[in-house]
């Protein structure tokens, strides 16, 4: 007998990585459009697409793509960047703009980073994902933005649902509603303090992303009477900004796997920008320069400043103890 919900599976896996492949068409072409010189850091590349096998999806993806790039602009949004009736691309001009997140990363200059979909599993699932893209200058992220379709605009009001976290170096963070329509205004942002009653841990919800064992025996080290959060994508990092948890924290399992920098930039920049510190689990601060990856996984810990350095002691005594 077949697993159950294997064709549901195979549905939703297929229109994610259309999804993955078309976002990337469409923030590619803006960015192309608007800072052509500009190199970019993508998750996805259109190797699939070209190859003989990939007719039917390139099909999909192109129509996918052209069906956003030629839409009725937004209040928000600008004919120049290639958008709006007329603008639809050739299938080579899709996948060309596709391969254009083929950049290596570097330590010095200027670059983008792109997550088209963070949070796949989340996103199969009805659930958490987010679409990610970050700026990078010297090493530093600059700005950051972090769309959450299904996140909630707040934790008291679970059934208005679409928000997107912005921030910019020394400019702070915001929450903005996920529609340029709407007539909410952004919300500043900064990570409240916590209490040993109140705080809690925002966490993975797949256990092959993260060490889920080894934060259960940190949140007892802080003393922490809160259950966990469990959260896919960079969801995580706005609801931290926004305190709706304490503490990001992500172990690695020990598979060698190396973080990514599309995965964590625009999540820092915010958090900085919300007034609480990121680094890897022994405090070294995270290196966007490092190439595509952020290079030998030590994980990631995010909180409000005198979190932070309670946790970093928690997370010391818990691996001393051969956790
Ligand atoms: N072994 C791993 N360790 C840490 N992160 C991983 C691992 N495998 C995949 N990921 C990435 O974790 C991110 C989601 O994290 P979270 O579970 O917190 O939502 C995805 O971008 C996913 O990358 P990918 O898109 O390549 O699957
Ligand atoms: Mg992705
Ligand atoms: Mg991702
Ligand atoms: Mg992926």
């Amino acid at each position: 007998m077949s697993s159950p919900y294997a064709a549901e599976k195979q549905v939703a896996v297929a229109a994610v990585r259309l999804g993955d492949f078309s976002a990337q068409a469409v923030i590619n072409t803006i960015l192309g459009r608007t800072f052509p010189s500009d190199p970019i850091v993508g998750e996805e590349d259109a190797a699939d697409m070209r190859a003989e096998s990939g007719a039917a999806l390139r099909n999909r993806i192109v129509e996918l793509a052209n069906e956003t790039l030629t839409a009725p602009l937004q209040p928000d949004e600008h004919e120049s960047w290639g958008l709006g009736p007329g603008h639809a691309q050739t299938a080579e001009e899709i996948m060309d703009v596709i391969d254009k997140g083929n950049y290596g990363g570097s330590r010095t200059g200027r670059f983008w980073t792109l997550d088209p979909i963070d949070g796949t599993k989340g996103f199969l699932r009805g659930e958490q994902y987010a679409v990610c893209l970050a700026l990078i200058v010297d090493s530093r992220v600059e700005l950051g933005v972090i769309g959450c379709p299904n996140l909630p605009t707040s934790s008291s009001s679970p059934d208005e649902r679409g928000c997107v976290f912005v921030a910019v170096r020394n400019q702070g963070a915001y929450q903005l509603p996920l529609s340029a329509s709407s007539p909410t205004l952004p919300i500043n942002l900064t990570i409240p303090t916590f209490s040993q009653d109140t705080l809690n841990l925002l966490e993975s919800v797949e256990k092959a992303h993260a060490k889920l064992s080894f934060n259960e025996r940190v949140a007892e080290v802080l003393g922490v009477k809160r259950a966990p959060t469990r959260m896919d994508s960079q969801a995580k990092y706005g609801a931290l900004v926004r305190g709706d948890g304490g503490v990001y924290l992500r172990m690695p399992t020990g598979t060698g796997y190396r973080e990514k920098i599309w995965d964590h930039a625009p999540g820092a920049v915010l958090v900085e920008e919300a007034g609480g510190v990121i680094t890897d689990s022994r405090g070294q601060p995270l290196d966007f320069g490092l190439g595509r990856t952020l290079g030998e996984n030590f994980g990631v810990v995010a909180a409000g400043k005198e979190v932070h350095s309670r946790v970093l002691e928690a997370v010391k005594k818990a691996k001393e103890e051969g956790n």
